[in-house]
């Protein structure tokens, strides 16, 4: 079964239609990525997971969307978004807070842990996983904004992951990152997805086909073609597809 599916889904803002009857299954434990150009709706759709999208009063969704078969917009958002949680394009912890709280915060004010030891010991699980425990253990109460950029991001990841998360939404989370940093998240992402469904907002097709298993293409708010990676790269059915994934549509 697919971890997210959605059926039919329309969001508009004001009178644009921004999303136009996306029809998508999103499988577990595998990287989707989602591709288009800009403005095809990539960001909205992953808003929509998590329904981070009803912090936007202008937005109106409709259709239907579903986690693990359960209808997300009759869920607590609080469960949806301890289950479905996101890093974005710029890394953006808590920069006066310290590295531990800034993963801690999010487990103290959700009353997930149930002593003091059992803090630290998610607070370094989730470091472990998001591979950033090695470079931070000695410093735990440095203020987040003292680590480079691609450790901040990391650290995010980290604070994802301390909610034990079943999906990562990512939107373009490399995008601000050089590319040894870039290949540091790529590495984690490949392990997380063992754990995880990951749905990756990208801009880069090389990208895409490095890490993901499967494509979405968007072009103006509809899904132009689904499929496996390698299938959306070597015999692609839609001309847009063929053209953007060949850097010929931007
Ligand atoms: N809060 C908003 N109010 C009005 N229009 C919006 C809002 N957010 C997004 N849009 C519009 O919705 C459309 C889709 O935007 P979205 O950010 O989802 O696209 P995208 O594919 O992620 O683009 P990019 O690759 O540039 O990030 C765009 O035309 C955008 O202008």
């Amino acid at each position: 079964m697919s971890k997210i599916e959605t059926r039919g889904l329309r969001v508009s803002f004001g009178q644009t239609q921004v999303i136009v009857g996306v029809d998508l299954s999103i499988p577990d434990k595998s990287i989707t990525a989602l591709m288009g150009p800009s403005g095809s709706g990539k960001s909205t759709l992953l808003r929509v997971f998590n329904r981070l999208i009803e912090l936007y009063p202008e937005a109106k969704v409709s259709g239907e969307v579903y986690l693990d078969g359960r209808d997300i917009f009759k869920m607590d958002v609080v469960e949806l978004r301890r289950r479905v949680q996101m890093v974005f394009q710029i890394p953006n912890p808590i920069p006066n807070l310290s590295i531990f709280e800034n993963v801690a915060l999010g487990l103290k004010l959700n009353r997930l842990a149930k002593s003091k030891r059992e803090l630290q010991e998610r607070v370094r699980w989730a470091l472990e996983k998001a591979q950033l425990w090695d470079e931070v253990r000695d410093r735990l109460g440095a203020p987040a904004g003292k680590l480079s950029g691609g450790q901040q991001q990391r650290l995010c990841i980290a604070r994802a992951l301390a909610f034990q998360p079943e999906v990562l939404l990512a939107d373009e989370p490399t995008a601000n990152l050089d590319p040894e940093n870039t290949a540091k998240i790529e590495a984690l992402f490949l392990e997380l997805k063992k754990d995880m469904a990951i749905v990756m907002v990208t801009h880069f097709p090389q990208q895409a086909a490095r890490i993901s298993d499967y494509v979405a293409f968007l072009y103006k708010g509809q899904i132009v073609e689904w499929g496996a990676t390698r299938d959306i790269f070597t015999k692609p059915r839609h001309q847009l597809t063929e053209k953007y994934v060949t850097g010929r549509l931007y």
